[in-house]
């Protein structure tokens, strides 16, 4: 830290999560430029693909819900900052609005949700979700694999609105409900809730935080490739 305080702590010293992006690179760009994303950005998606997407993702998503609930609990015992709570609120919101979504699209393609089996990678994924609702997983470790989940979907949808995209119009909403700014900008206080935490973390919980991170990293990988039809 500089000789001011720290007052310029964020904008001017690397961040763990910073750090760790660069470390991790090669694995990050693997779950947020996954060849399913490219081919909804190139306009090649199989239809048939992305179906098995939806239907597998509102599984995910119902299991994400208590896993936030448990990061909200965390929040509320051990954050040092009230406003955490608000940033975590938001995010309860918004899946609730997610799930009326991923029902109303499931109608539009013709998906009957009650009958989708999950399959092995979105159990594991679900499994993993639910190791970290455990009291014994801390804070920090939870609100930055939080953190790595959103910011994966923020990326890879962001990647198929961005210039040159020529995602078909049927996947446009898909695209913006991760892609949009508001939901970038969510993931911007998410990270930074990550970042100050970490920096105050002892080495064992920076080690499990960074593990917990490079596990999300390969399921989302899991969860992209059972899409895509690649397991
Ligand atoms: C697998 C997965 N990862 C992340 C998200 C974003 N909430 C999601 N809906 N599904």
């Amino acid at each position: 830290m500089e000789g001011n305080g720290g007052r310029n702590a964020t904008s001017t010293s690397t961040t763990t999560i910073e750090t760790w992006l660069n470390k991790h690179r090669l694995m990050y760009n693997k779950a947020t430029q996954h060849p399913f994303i490219h081919s909804i950005r190139d306009g090649t998606v199989n239809f048939s693909s992305f179906k098995i997407w939806l239907g597998q993702d509102y599984i995910f998503v119902r299991e994400f819900v208590p896993f936030l609930a448990s990061v909200l609990l965390k929040a509320w015992k051990e954050s040092d900052d009230g406003s955490d709570m608000e940033v975590l609120l938001g995010g309860m919101a918004s899946l609730n609005d997610e799930i009326s979504w991923f029902k109303k699209e499931a109608s539009k393609w013709g998906i009957l949700l009650s009958s989708v089996i999950p399959q092995k990678a979105n159990q594991d994924y679900c499994r993993f979700l639910e190791s970290l609702i455990s009291p014994e997983v801390n804070y920090t470790v939870a609100v930055t694999a939080f953190w790595a989940i959103e910011a994966v979907y923020q990326e890879s949808f962001f990647l198929c609105l961005s210039s040159g995209s020529n995602a078909p119009i049927e996947l446009m909403e898909t695209c913006q409900r991760w892609g949009n700014d508001a939901f970038g900008q969510y993931c911007v206080s998410l990270r930074n809730i990550a970042n100050r935490n970490l920096a105050k973390a002892p080495g064992d919980v920076l080690r499990k935080a960074e593990d917990a991170l490079l596990r999300v990293l390969e399921l989302e990988v899991g969860f992209w490739n059972m899409s895509h039809g690649e397991m």
